[in-house]
């Protein structure tokens, strides 16, 4: 099964109006157009002006999106606004907004099912904490944790990311085995017949030098880029490793 490949920038809480001149200076720097899909997750601040300005390739989405479609919830997204901006994608229950906002597996299995109301692909964030991974339970974990975060959804209308928390923002990734058969781990553990057509992404400390070795594993379909999404050098040669 040939499945396409996703490279992502999540930009957290970075990124001002001037930054609005990201997507210009990513397409100068990629020289041609990517051969994976690519997605561009900024501040929901900046994503009127850049659906504005971005080329047709680049896809915009959400960092989170409410469980609700609208009313008095003060300070949150809805998936159905997001969408009227032009987003395709929204990250749903990545590990910050666990542990920033006390987002529960139930939380985000409510803004995985409000994503895909709206037509919103979903992408939702599992991973293991250090402990975890040491004391040997990291498939469990990661496995529950999807398995209570996931609502009823065909394969082809979401996307997994595996973030073990111990990665993200820490410049210490997982090897491509370790990452691999987490992967593998994900993929047979999925409800559905199609599996095979699941898109599972990789995050956590992912860039220009090790992108390439994570990129080749068979499960890996694309990477959840954080800090090296901010340059545009950087984030052109991540996409540019994945075929
Ligand atoms: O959390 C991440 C992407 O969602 C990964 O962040 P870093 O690439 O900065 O480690």
């Amino acid at each position: 099964m040939m499945r396409r490949k996703l490279v992502a920038g999540n930009w957290k809480m970075n990124g001002l109006v001037k930054d609005c001149a990201f997507p210009k200076a990513l397409s100068e720097a990629l020289n041609a157009e990517p051969r994976c899909d690519v997605l561009l997750c900024p501040p929901a601040t900046l994503l009127s002006a850049m659906s504005a300005t971005k080329p047709d390739w680049l896809k915009l989405g959400g960092q989170d999106c409410a469980a609700q479609t609208s009313g008095a919830h003060t300070g949150d997204v809805s998936a159905v606004m997001l969408a009227d901006l032009g987003c395709t994608h929204v990250i749903v229950g990545h590990s910050e907004r666990r542990s920033d906002h006390g987002e529960t597996n139930e939380t985000v299995k409510l803004k995985t099912a409000a994503a895909l109301d709206a037509g919103l692909i979903p992408i939702l964030c599992v991973g293991e904490t250090l402990d975890e991974r040491e004391s040997g339970q990291a498939e469990d974990v990661v496995v529950r944790q999807l398995l209570a975060s996931l609502p009823a959804c065909d394969a082809d209308r979401i996307v997994i990311a595996y973030e073990p928390v111990w990665a993200i923002g820490t410049g210490r990734t997982a090897t491509p085995e370790d990452a691999q058969a987490m992967h593998a781990a994900i993929r047979s553990a999925w409800p559905g017949r199609d599996a095979d057509v699941l898109r599972i992404v990789y995050g956590g400390s992912m860039n220009p030098a090790n992108a390439e070795a994570l990129l080749a594993q068979t499960d890996i379909d694309g990477g959840l880029v954080g800090g090296a999404s901010l340059k545009p050098q950087n984030f052109a040669r991540i996409i540019q490793s994945a075929r």
